[in-house]
C-alpha cells in the first residue's frame, strides 16, 4: 500500500541556487513527522513545496501514491487535499470562530457545513467559542480556532509552520503534547516544521534533522538522542561535548584522565577518537578520586547543569542534584560513566555545500 505522503529524492531551486536536495521520507496513516534543523536548512521550503507553494526541480511527492509534485508539474495548493497551520495562525479577525472555522467549507451544503462546524468545535474543545472573534481569545486557544479550521475539510495531510513560535515559552511544550494527542486521537497525518528539539520531541514520532538542505538523519526522538549518527545531528540533539580521544597499546581509550571505563569495548591502539559525552553520562560521587574544576554551571530546578574542565582543557557536562552547590572555580568529585557513549570516528569531510 502507498505511504500517505512520500517525497522521492526532492529537491527545490531558488534560481541557480538549490535550497533542498536528495529528500526522501515518508509519512504513513496517522503519523506525525517533523522537518527539524538550524535557521536556513531547508524546513520551510520543503514544507512548502508539499503544500505546493514551491516547485521541486528533482524527485517527487505523492499523497496516498498520486503525484502531486514533480519537476515542470504540480498540483495547485488548492486542489491537494492538505491543510496548513501557520506560525501566526492567520484567523481572520473580523470572522467569528465558527465562521474562521468553516471558511474553507464553502463547496458544502449549509447543514452539513454547521455540523461540521460544530464537530471541529467539539474536537479542539471550544464550543462555547463559537461566536467569540479572535482577539478575545487566549493564544493557546486561537492555536486550536487554527488547527480546528485546518482539520475542517478532512486534509490527507496537516502540514504545521513552526505552529507553537508566536506562544510563550512555558506553553510551548505542553501545548506540543496536547496537539499530538488531539492528532493521534484522530488518526491525522502531519508534518510539523520547528527549529526546537523540545517541540518536536514532544510531538513527533520521526525526525529528518535537515543541515543544509539535506536530512542529516530519519529517525525517532529516542535515536536522534541516543543514536546519533554524526557529530553535526549529536551538536544539534541534546546537551553534551564531543571529547577527542586516543587509544592506547591496551586499545583503552585515554584522555589525559588515565583509562576511561568504556566496558568491554576495545580500539586500535594509535587511534585517535571522537567520544561524545551526555551529562548524564558523568555522575557526582562524593567518594570519587577525581575532582573536576568547575567552570560553570546553570541552575535547572532539581538540577545544576555543571560545565566541568578536563585536566587537557577539554569541557564535559555534568547533571548533579542542586543541593549539590560548587561555585565556579571549586571542585566538584565526579565518576565517569561511559557504557553506552557514542564514539565517532574522526569526521575530517568538509561541510557539505548545499548548492549542486
Ligand atoms: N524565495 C527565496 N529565494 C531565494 N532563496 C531562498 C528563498 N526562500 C528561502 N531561500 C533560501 O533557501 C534556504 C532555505 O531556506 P528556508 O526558509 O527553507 O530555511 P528554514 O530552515 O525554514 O529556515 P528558518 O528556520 O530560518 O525559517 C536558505 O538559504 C534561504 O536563504
Amino acid at each position: 500500500m502507498s505511504s500517505q505522503l512520500a517525497l522521492e529524492n526532492v529537491a527545490v531551486a531558488y534560481g541557480s541556487f538549490t535550497a533542498v536536495s536528495g529528500v526522501s521520507l515518508t509519512l504513513e496513516s496517522g503519523e506525525i513527522g517533523c522537518l527539524l534543523g538550524p535557521s536556513g536548512c531547508g524546513k520551510t521550503t520543503l514544507l512548502r513545496a508539499i503544500a505546493g507553494f514551491e516547485s521541486i526541480s528533482a524527485g517527487r511527492i505523492s499523497l496516498r501514491g498520486d503525484t502531486i509534485s514533480q519537476p515542470g508539474a504540480m498540483l495547485p495548493p488548492e486542489r491537494r487535499r492538505v491543510g496548513m497551520v501557520f506560525q501566526d495562525f492567520a484567523l481572520f479577525p473580523h470572522l467569528s470562530v465558527a465562521r474562521n472555522i468553516a471558511f474553507g467549507l464553502a463547496a458544502m451544503p449549509a447543514a452539513e457545513r454547521q455540523q461540521r462546524v460544530a464537530q471541529m468545535l467539539e474536537l479542539v474543545s471550544l464550543e462555547t467559542y463559537a461566536n467569540a472573534y479572535p482577539h478575545e481569545l487566549s493564544g493557546g486557544q486561537q492555536q486550536r480556532v487554527a488547527l480546528a479550521r485546518a482539520l475542517a475539510p478532512a486534509p490527507e495531510v496537516l502540514l504545521l509552520d513552526e505552529p507553537f513560535s508566536s506562544l510563550d515559552s512555558e506553553l510551548r511544550e505542553q501545548l506540543a503534547g496536547e496537539v499530538r494527542e488531539l492528532l493521534k486521537r484522530n488518526g491525522v497525518t502531519a508534518i510539523l516544521v520547528t527549529h526546537d528539539q523540545h517541540e518536536a520531541f514532544a510531538m513527533a514520532d520521526r525526525i529528518a534533522l535537515l543541515r543544509q538542505g539535506r536530512v542529516a538523519q530519519l529517525d525517532t526522538p529516542y535515536n536522534l538522542y541516543h543514536n546519533p549518527g554524526s557529530e553535526f545531528v549529536a551538536e544539534f540533539i541534546g546537551q553534551g561535548s564531543i571529547l577527542t580521544v586516543s587509544v592506547n597499546e591496551a586499545g583503552e581509550l585515554n584522555d589525559g584522565l588515565g583509562m576511561l571505563d568504556m566496558g568491554h569495548r576495545h580500539w586500535q591502539a594509535g587511534e585517535t577518537l571522537r567520544l561524545l559525552v551526555r551529562p548524564d553520562d558523568i555522575e557526582y560521587d562524593e567518594h570519587s578520586q577525581l575532582s573536576l574544576v568547575v567552570r560553570g554551571r546553570s541552575f535547572r530546578g532539581a538540577h545544576y547543569l555543571y560545565d566541568l574542565v578536563l585536566p587537557d582543557g577539554q569541557h564535559v557536562p555534568c547533571l548533579a542534584p542542586s543541593h549539590i552547590d560548587v561555585p565556579p572555580g571549586g571542585q566538584l568529585p565526579v565518576r565517569f560513566n561511559l557504557q553506552h557513549v557514542v564514539v565517532f570516528e574522526p569526521d575530517t569531510t568538509p561541510a557539505e555545500s548545499a548548492t549542486a
